[in-house]
């Protein structure tokens, strides 16, 4: 134990502003650190979370959620770096709910801990399937809008209360949507938090059980909740030392139901110690001053006017085209300029409201042969040969995960899709899960000759593999798996080339990388970073950045930051977008331009 004066001294190597301090070191109940773009959030947790390690806390005891992976692993590389401890619990909120749900699921009637988190595309799939079920003619709804209204209802402090507003049909298509998901052992990436929460309030045991695990919570980017994910951080905060780290003039998610309210009800529900940081260390004077002179436009926000003490006067300017495409051309002719200037690619990012306008400008780059990545390229996670890791790894530790056996079954010569019918049909009337049907098929001799001996072996390579997951760490229980099911002989069979294989098999040692460091950071539990696999895919994007200038939309480009930012199509109608609200509009420019940041 040490004095909390010393603390910071003998930790930090960089230095703390007066502000950053009294956040770092305040311990008289809740706080809330309101934080402009720039100005040491990250860094003010990490000391903050080092300072209370040094004063004796266990880390095991303190919890600090964010809201995307990138922010969990910004996170633990800064904890690591100033405390030399890799912290179990940085996680995601939704990383945070699988875990929590694979040791409490059960408790809410018909689930079990072996539940898949259903892709996007899986789950539009069962929710066609449910709407069947109910006789509704399919072309006579939208499905990506029931879709949307099923996680906005989810993404309510009372589900329930937001089902019975939406009334009509929705009702019965969610209900029955909900109820196919789960015969199908199966959660949607929204049902992460809904479920918890619901776990939470049917059973008080659970909560406090799951609440006891920790003494301090910490949550960074806190605009970016709905009121389903504020209300889990409130209910595991209470009692707590918590301490949340927000910026409203960044909440810029109201399409998928977050909200800059949840500051004023953090400050409402929990009578918070508030602390603003305003000196920016990112920004050049001339970004900051325009961005100050935008966002306080806005009516409804938390005061913090945002300056710097650094000289670098930066540039910002505003210009005005006749169309689109003479707009992208002179993009492109600058980046040219630029990159004979030696500005690596990398540092250069074009954001746009709408991908259609992203699209002019790659076609303006790839004229002049300038690479480019745009966001929302084919994502790692959907690449077949990682789907089959994945989904190799789950049948091995979660049995009853019907869809990931489905997938494996693909992979053992001589399983036909004849004989995957008949396992489906008897799993389907037995209502067991496929691995089930699997062994009763066997045991029971329903099916025999080639089909039964496939079906012997590929149980046999699952309950060898499965053996070894306590031995092996998870890369290389991901090559125990490879060599077992002779993967490399597969892709030989199904790809056209060398070059394909190699690419194949470089795709796999990426995600066996990618293994080595989930086990860094979160120790060996596989189930863990099956989870965490699942929450990235529906997420998306990929694991490493491309080369090149970066193509994406401003809501893509929160937390990143750029030597060089272009903002096209700034037009009315388009930004601020017509259906869009102006103070969220003028917010989502706001993160546009604060994105610079000085070399
Ligand atoms: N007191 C300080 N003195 C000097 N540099 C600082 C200080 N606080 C933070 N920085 C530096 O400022 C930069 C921004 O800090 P950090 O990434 O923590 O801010 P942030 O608010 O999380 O940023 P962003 O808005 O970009 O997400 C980092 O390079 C960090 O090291």
């Amino acid at each position: 134990m040490c004095e909390r004066g010393d603390t910071l001294e003998s930790l930090n190597p960089e230095q703390l502003n007066p502000e950053q301090k009294e956040a770092v070191l305040f311990r008289g109940g809740p706080l809330l650190i309101l934080a402009g773009p720039g100005t040491g959030k990250t860094h003010t947790i990490a000391n903050r979370i080092a300072a209370l390690i040094h004063e004796g806390e266990d880390p095991e005891k303190i919890l600090a959620i964010t809201f995307t992976n990138k922010g969990a692993q910004e996170m633990r590389d800064r904890i690591l770096a100033l405390t030399g401890k890799r912290l179990t619990w940085i996680r995601t909120i939704h990383g945070t709910c699988a875990q929590i749900l694979r040791l409490h699921i059960h408790k809410l009637p018909g689930y079990s801990e072996g539940f898949t988190i259903a892709s996007t595309e899986q789950a539009n799939k069962i929710l066609k399937e449910a709407i069947h079920g109910l006789n509704i003619n399919e072309t006579a709804v939208d499905l990506a809008d029931l879709s949307r209204k099923a996680a906005r209802v989810k993404a309510q402090e009372n589900p329930g209360e937001a089902l019975v507003r939406e009334g009509g049909d929705f009702v019965r298509i969610f209900n029955a949507y909900q109820e196919r998901m789960r015969t199908l052992g199966c959660i949607d990436f929204n049902d992460l938090v809904y479920l918890t929460l619901r776990l939470f309030n049917e059973d008080a045991g659970t909560l406090s059980e799951v609440r006891s695990l920790w003494r301090h919570l910490i949550v960074d980017e806190i605009q970016d909740c709905d009121f389903a994910q504020y209300t889990l951080i409130s209910l595991l905060g209470k009692e707590r030392g918590i301490a949340v780290v927000g910026d409203d003039d960044q909440s810029i998610y109201s399409f998928r139901s977050a909200t800059p309210e949840v500051l004023r009800r953090f400050v409402d529900d929990f009578s918070p110690e508030v602390i603003t940081l305003r000196e920016s260390f990112r920004l050049p004077k001339a970004v900051i001053a325009a961005a100050n002179n935008l966002i306080k436009n806005n009516r409804s926000r938390f005061q913090k006017e945002i300056y710097s003490v650094r000289k670098v006067e930066g540039a910002l300017a505003v210009l005005g085209f006749g169309s689109e495409v003479e707009e992208a051309d002179f993009v492109a002719r600058e980046i040219q300029a630029l990159v004979r200037s030696d500005t690596p690619l990398e540092q250069i990012a074009i954001l746009a409201r709408r991908h259609v306008q992203l699209a002019t400008v790659e076609t303006a780059l790839k004229r002049l042969k300038i690479p480019c990545r745009k966001t929302g390229d084919r994502s790692f996670y959907e690449i077949r040969e990682v789907r089959d890791m994945l989904a190799l790894m789950t049948a091995v530790a979660l049995p009853e995960n019907t869809p990931a056996l489905e997938r494996v079954l693909k992979l053992e010569p001589g399983i036909t899709s004849r004989l995957v019918d008949v396992l489906e049909d008897l799993a389907e009337r037995e209502e067991v899960s496929l691995y089930h049907a699997a062994e009763m098929a066997v045991d029971n001799g329903y099916v025999d000759g080639e089909a039964r001996d496939a079906l012997l072996r590929l149980l046999a390579r699952l309950d060898r593999l499965r053996s070894r997951i306590s031995d092996l760490c998870i890369s290389d229980l991901m090559r125990a798996a490879s060599v077992e099911f002779r993967y490399t002989q597969y892709l030989q069979k199904i790809c056209r080339s060398k070059e394909d294989i190699d690419k194949r098999i470089g795709h796999l040692r990426e995600l066996a990388q990618m293994a080595d460091q989930f086990e860094l950071n979160a120790g060996p539990n596989v189930v863990n970073f099956i989870n965490e696999m699942a929450i990235a895919a529906i997420l998306g994007g990929s694991p490493k950045e491309k080369e090149g200038a970066r193509l994406i939309t401003l809501h893509g480009a929160k937390g990143l930051e750029f030597r060089v930012v272009f903002v096209v199509g700034v037009l009315q109608g388009t930004l601020p977008h017509v259906r869009g609200t102006v103070e969220e509009e003028r917010r989502l420019m706001y993160v546009g331009i604060v994105r610079r940041e000085v070399a």
